[in-house]
């Protein structure tokens, strides 16, 4: 079953197009890492997932129903980030008491426990909390809400390593004691990735690539060597990253469909292949096309 379904989705914010015509399905019960670059529209897009605001046009079902101001979905989904804006005359205790009120199968059990874990006081009040601590408190929140849809949008923001990687580690027991969809939204995808069933990256306002991980992990090479042989191998295909190694030398990325002896060929000419992380690429499919920084001094050096 698909939990979401959208199909020519776009918002604009006044003149500013962020969604141009995005078009996806997530299935139910999977982890899908949302990642994109700084303004690129995630934050927009989970948020009309999530019923908070409407898109501009385009068709959108969440758990079968059009989302925005819909209890059904509310009920069933959630989405935590570190703008959550919780009871101010509630502590913590009674916050999450009030949320298993509401959330069928809120898990307070849990959340009690996790907040012994990571030292929060219970009687503590949201407002008081620490960056970190804001960011661990949501967390439990949506962890132990337990809901079919479970959005987090950069959840990790001002945790330190440690509770990031607790965090992580909860939320994979969690997900595999109580399979649900879950969506994250992170720029450390080398973080994440081994939780990660599927990633959707976003650019330029589209879904620019939606797969497994595990095909991710696959599907560019990396290719090192004398210019002219690099330059031979590589004629006609889409090179989504290259640098300069030395005299004469070059690297450069590109998807992945060679054959098998087209690889060894190469390689009896010299050529070295190098797997790309899946943060490499999407580092390098999401470039500005700007060059990189050192650009940006080089050409101040030379005024
Ligand atoms: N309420 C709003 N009014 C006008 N413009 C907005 C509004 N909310 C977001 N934007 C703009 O929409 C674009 C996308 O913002 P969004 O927060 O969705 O990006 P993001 O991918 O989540 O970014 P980041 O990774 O930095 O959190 C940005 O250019 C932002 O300035």
């Amino acid at each position: 079953m698909n939990v979401i379904e959208c199909s020519n989705l776009v918002k604009r914010y006044g003149s500013k197009s962020v969604l141009n015509n995005m078009s996806f399905t997530i299935q139910e019960n999977k982890i899908t890492g949302l990642i994109g670059r700084n303004g690129v529209g995630k934050t927009t897009l989970l948020k009309i997932i999530a019923g908070f605001i409407h898109q501009t046009s385009g068709e959108l079902k969440v758990l079968g129903k059009s989302p925005f101001n819909n209890l059904f979905v509310s009920a069933n989904s959630i989405f935590i980030d570190d703008q959550m804006t919780l009871p101010p005359a509630l502590n913590l205790g009674q916050i999450l008491e009030e949320a298993a009120r509401f959330y069928e199968n809120f898990d307070l059990e849990l959340a009690l426990r996790l907040l012994d874990y990571f030292a929060i006081d219970a009687y503590q009040y949201h407002n008081n909390l620490s960056k970190g601590m804001t960011s661990t408190f949501n967390m439990i929140f949506g962890l132990s809400a337990h809901c079919a849809l479970t959005i987090f949008d950069e959840p990790t923001t001002g945790m330190d390593a440690a509770v990031r990687k607790d965090f992580y580690r909860a939320l994979l027991k969690d997900y595999i004691a109580f399979p649900r969809t879950i969506i994250i939204s992170s720029h450390h995808l080398e973080e994440i990735e081994d939780l990660l069933e599927d990633v959707m990256l976003v650019k330029d306002g589209d879904i620019h690539l939606h797969m497994p991980i595990s095909e991710l992990k696959e599907w560019a090479i990396g290719v090192q060597g004398k210019k002219s042989v690099v330059a031979n191998l590589t004629n006609e295909k889409d090179i989504i990253y290259q640098k300069e190694v030395g005299v004469d030398q070059v690297y450069a990325v590109m998807k992945n469909d060679f054959e098998e002896m087209e690889i060894e060929q190469a390689r009896q000419k010299g050529l070295k292949f190098s797997p790309i992380s899946c943060n490499d690429i999407c580092v390098y499919l999401t470039n500005r096309g700007k060059g990189g920084i050192d650009d940006v001094f080089s050409r101040s050096e030379h005024n």
